[in-house]
């Protein structure tokens, strides 16, 4: 078992009880909840009779539902009209804070959190949301969890959860021009499977992810759990508190900071840390990736063929032929000159500002091919009012991408934005999963955001280092 690793520390910083069933109780730092999972819970606590017990450590937003081309009341579309409606007579009634589309702080519950500064190194961060690894990249403890979870934390403010080992993931070199966090976390769920990380909560470590920016950590650790990992975590650092200091919680309360920096500083992993697993990746060899099938372990480098399922391993080859016909996709090519119809630049994955900045750089002075459909969705109301304030908002619409209001959007088509028929989309999300996004028939490419907005100004998937005048800097 692990030692001396920050889940080591945290962990134990955090356990109330050893329980019978073999689990820990863990008291859980914050709580975040959207309108998809957590009606139930309430519901649940409403029978007994309960009331929830930390309203002060419990946060709220609105973003699956939320339609992103008209955010104004009542919703048109009537289901999520309701589920916004319970959510706010949930949260109102017991005192929790609420990131609504009128506070302009709503967004998509992963992006929200770190840019208020309540996403902080060393707590326990829990949601009713599978990418809630994202909050990892502060060197917090971060899980997704179902909805008896969410209903016990709401009532306790623990949760009971069994204790996992840790993998480091060492990336190692520097990545290439054109590279991003995206390709790294792509490559290592390439390289270790979708249930690679069964069993695992990923440690990011090496020299190509402390030199990324806290947006790119975020983009790593999301995706731990398309990597089966159960979470993912990067050491705190500078990087993380000068970010940290430019928070809302930390401009507000600037005591606060110089009070936690030596509680952060230890729990980072010790030199001698001791892991039940160490991979290694060069970063310095790394190209843009994505994905040619129906999970996001299905990928590969854009120069590289697709692999012909005979040369994979037994149990993944019919899983790949499935794919491939899904996709239309043949081994032994690569996905460059595959046609896309929609460019979808959003998620809780690549929708903050220095995505949509790099996208930005890409897209600049170009126009989006005439047979795709183009949209930028931010991942959050600050950020889309960030990217305004610098006006990349214009950059993207003189382009011919759409700029809409921030949410989940078209990353799950759980609102109208949705692939139809069998449209082929490039995308900046993390999912790929048949029917992901809105339609059986629609197909998914994951990709990095620049590489979202090479696919749309050439109607396919495309090598932005092959495109002139794109710098990288
Ligand atoms: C709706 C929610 C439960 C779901 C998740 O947990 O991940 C969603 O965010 C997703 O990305 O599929
Ligand atoms: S953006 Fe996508 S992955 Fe992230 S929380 Fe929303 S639906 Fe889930």
């Amino acid at each position: 078992m692990s030692e001396g690793t920050l889940y080591d520390k945290v962990w134990e910083e955090h356990t109330v009880s050893e329980l019978p069933t073999g689990q820990t109780q863990l008291f859980v730092g914050l709580h975040l909840i959207h309108e998809v999972t957590s009606p139930q819970a309430f519901g649940m606590l409403q029978e007994r009779g309960l009331d929830v017990a930390y309203p002060e450590l419990t946060h709220a937003t609105v973003d699956h539902i939320v339609p992103t081309a008209d955010q104004s009341r009542p919703f048109h579309d009537d289901a999520a009209e309701e589920m916004m409606a319970e959510l706010e007579q949930n949260v109102r009634g017991s005192g929790i804070d609420f990131s609504d589309p009128t506070s302009g702080q709503q967004g998509i519950v992963h992006v929200i959190g770190p840019e208020q500064g309540i996403t902080q190194p060393g707590k326990t961060i829990v949601c009713g949301d599978s990418h809630t690894s994202t909050h990892g990249a502060f060197g917090a403890l971060a899980f997704g969890i179902g909805t008896s979870q969410i209903r016990d934390v709401l009532a306790t403010q623990t949760v009971a959860m069994e204790k996992k080992g840790v993998r480091k993931i060492e990336v190692t070199g520097e990545l290439g021009d054109g590279v991003e966090a995206k390709d790294v976390i792509l490559e290592v769920i390439r390289r270790l499977g979708t249930e690679g990380g069964v069993g695992y909560v990923y440690e990011y470590a090496g020299e190509a992810i402390e030199s990324l920016d806290m947006e790119g950590r975020m983009s790593i650790c999301n995706m731990s759990i398309e990597g089966g990992a159960r979470a993912g975590y990067v050491n705190p650092d500078e990087t993380t508190y000068a970010w940290l200091k430019e928070t809302d919680y930390f401009r507000e309360n600037p005591e606060k900071f110089d009070e936690l920096k030596p509680y952060w500083e230890s729990i980072r992993s010790e030199e001698d840390a001791v892991y039940d697993d160490v991979v290694t990746i060069d970063g310095s060899e790394l190209e843009p990736v994505v994905t040619w099938g129906t999970t996001p372990g299905q990928g590969v480098g854009i120069t590289q063929p697709i692999p012909a399922p005979e040369d994979l391993p037994e149990d993944k080859q019919d899983t790949a032929r499935r794919a491939q016909e899904h996709m239309r996709v043949e081994p032994g090519d690569t996905m460059q000159g595959y046609e896309i119809d929609v460019a979808f630049l959003g998620s809780c994955t690549n929708a903050r500002l220095p995505d949509l900045r790099r996208a930005a750089r890409v897209v600049e002075g170009r126009e989006v091919h005439e047979d795709v459909r183009a949209m930028v969705v931010p991942g959050s109301q600050r950020v889309k009012a960030a990217a305004e304030a610098e006006g990349l908002d214009e950059i993207f619409e003189a382009a011919g991408f759409e700029w809409r209001g921030a949410g989940c959007s078209m990353c799950l088509g759980m609102n109208e934005d949705q692939l139809e028929g069998d449209e082929a989309c490039a995308s900046s999300s993390n999912r790929n999963f048949i029917g992901r996004q809105g339609s059986k028939d629609g197909r998914t490419v994951l990709m990095n955001p620049r590489m979202v907005a090479a696919a749309a100004i050439e109607g396919k998937v495309t090598d932005v280092r092959d495109l002139k005048e794109v710098t990288f800097a």
